[in-house]
């Protein structure tokens, strides 16, 4: 076996073979190719993974992480060509003959950004679905149900009741419960090949750490962890090696090594990160104008408990939730979809009356709700239709000259948000996961609001994109807007707000803000809420 290399980074030709420092091979996948419609998304790609290890898979959003990793699960087909060899397994095997069956019989586990739990049942049943069904009929013992969970829960080192509800546990209990049930029937000692979609995308900066340390456990353990993030950070404290896709290609493979989050963020775009910070438009935290903004004054909901802020036009102000939801059902009462049962809200000096949300953006609110409430985008229709579907009311006021100042609007934001494919006809439901959301941002940004309220805008999207995001987000307050944010980032919240506030449980915590605004501080508040 040969020694590792330094990170080999590809041109047109193909990377050399790598293997992990010593580690026993898992998973070579070489010639990996994908066309869905005409050009190909994944073009004679390699992956090559090894027991022992995190490996990172990177790349901009729409460079094809997605499609690979549903190649490797044997749900979507690959192009005649490629070939993957597994551990155990004789020759390598043709990729067109790949399957979910096979990739189970290997050992590949898979866990989704959709974990595929019920909230409903409890973490027992969840572990053991098919045998909760039998012991709902009485085949099977509910204590035995429940030892079986303990031994798992022991195992996987997870601190759960086996008869709590699924749904009380934080997203990254609910994340490692899902791995758990993915490895629990390989037998003690076994090694498997788990493949973790966007793990940390949807949770805080602290529970992100939990789960990364019990990814690096599982390899250390003799598992191959193959784990796509956009979050760089954790990549260089977790990770030992990484592959970069740009635009369906192998751009870089090898030992991490001692990058740093910039040479991560140069290899992903194909641009020097210097050079990028050079054009990037600097964002930094807003003042805020004299004039009032959005103020809430003693709101009452059944989950909120008299809460107080301001935010004045040309500020960011950043919600941070340390528990119960707050800041989002902060969002949604301004935005008038959960009912005030006491104190006011008021815009611009006015008082808002939240009946609904059509008449909050009449008021000129726009409201960005999480990824996991997110209402779809229209499905069969294009991107630039979506994008512009948001501003039908400009339309109508201005006739065909808006109509065409509105298209060309939606050009731009495909452009500025580097929606890839750079298309705005393209039908947005072909766009990758991340390319959507840049489209769902870009919907509201085009109304031009006077008060923007957003939660998690920059989930699941590229390194690239984020900035550009931010940025968007300055260009509104510096029109006059005033903008709270929603984010599990505090890297993020840390550098962009001029204010963070942190709830717990329906009321405010604390307010961070000067000197004593750093991503420590906010961790050490939500820790001790
Ligand atoms: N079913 C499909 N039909 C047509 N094109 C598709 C389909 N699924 C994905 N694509 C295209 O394939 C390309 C790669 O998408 P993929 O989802 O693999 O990207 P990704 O790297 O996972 O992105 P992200 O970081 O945004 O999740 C994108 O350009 C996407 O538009």
């Amino acid at each position: 076996m040969s020694e590792p290399t330094g990170t080999t980074e590809v041109g047109s030709h193909r990377a050399a073979p790598i293997v992990g420092a010593g580690r026993a091979p898992a998973l070579t996948a070489r010639g990996v190719t994908k066309t869905y419609t005409a050009a190909p998304v994944l073009l004679d790609a390699e992956l090559q993974l090894s027991f022992g290890e995190v490996h990172a898979l990177l790349g901009g959003n729409g460079s094809g992480k997605s499609t690979m990793i549903k190649i490797l699960a044997g749900v979507v087909g690959a192009d005649p060509g490629g070939t993957v060899e597994v551990a155990g397994g004789a020759e390598p095997t043709d990729l067109t003959r790949w399957s979910a069956a096979e990739a189970r019989r290997h050992h590949l586990r898979f866990i989704h950004q959709d974990l595929g739990l019920v909230p409903d049942l409890t973490v027992a049943e969840n572990l053991f679905i098919e045998a909760s069904l039998h012991a709902r009929r009485g085949l099977v013992s509910w204590s035995r149900l429940r030892r079986d969970a303990e031994d798992v829960l022991a195992r996987f080192d997870l601190d759960l009741a086996p008869e709590a509800l699924v749904s009380t546990l934080s997203l990254a209990e609910q994340t490692l419960l899902a791995a758990a049930r993915a490895l629990h029937d390989v037998e003690p000692g076994g090694r498997a090949i788990v493949v973790l979609d966007e793990p940390t995308a949807a949770l805080p900066s602290g529970q992100a750490d939990e789960l990364m340390s019990a990814i690096r456990r599982y390899a250390d353990e003799g598992h191959a962890i193959l784990v796509v993030t956009h979050r760089l950070g954790e990549v260089v404290a977790v990770c030992d090696r990484i592959t970069v896709l740009r635009q369906g290609r192998v751009a870089a493979t090898g030992p991490l090594a001692d990058r740093t989050e910039d040479d991560l963020g140069s290899l992903i775009t194909g641009v020097d990160a210097a050079t990028e910070q050079r054009t990037a438009r600097a964002t930094e935290p807003h003042a805020g104008g004299a004039h009032d903004g959005l103020r809430l004054q003693g709101v009452r909901t059944d989950t909120l408990e008299g809460i107080d802020l301001e935010v004045r036009p040309g500020e960011i102000v950043g919600l941070v939730d340390a528990g119960g939801l707050t800041g989002s059902r902060v969002l949604r009462t301004v935005f008038g979809l959960e009912r005030l049962t006491g104190g006011t809200v008021s815009l611009g000096g006015r008082p808002l009356r939240l009946r609904n949300p059509g008449r909050a953006m009449a008021h000129g609110v726009a409201y960005l709700p999480g990824q996991r409430l997110r209402e779809a985008l229209f499905p069969g229709l294009s991107v630039g239709e979506n994008v512009l579907l948001a501003s039908l009311p400009a339309h109508r006021r201005g006739g065909l000259l808006s109509i065409r100042r509105q298209r060309s609007a939606a050009a731009d934001a495909v452009r500025r948000f580097r929606v890839h494919p750079a298309d705005a006809t393209a039908e947005v439901t072909s766009l990758s996961g991340g390319n959507q959301q840049k489209v769902s941002v870009a919907r509201w940004m085009v109304r031009e609001p006077r008060c923007l309220l957003l939660e998690e805008p920059t989930q699941g999207v590229d390194i690239g994109a984020r900035a550009e995001i931010w940025a968007l987000i300055a260009d509104a307050v510096d029109g006059g807007a005033a903008a709270l944010v929603v984010s599990s980032d505090y890297q993020e919240l840390a550098t962009h707000c001029r204010r963070v506030v942190v709830y717990a449980r329906g009321r405010h915590v604390t307010t961070l803000t000067g000197a004593d605004l750093t991503v420590p501080a906010i961790a050490e508040v939500v820790h001790h809420a």
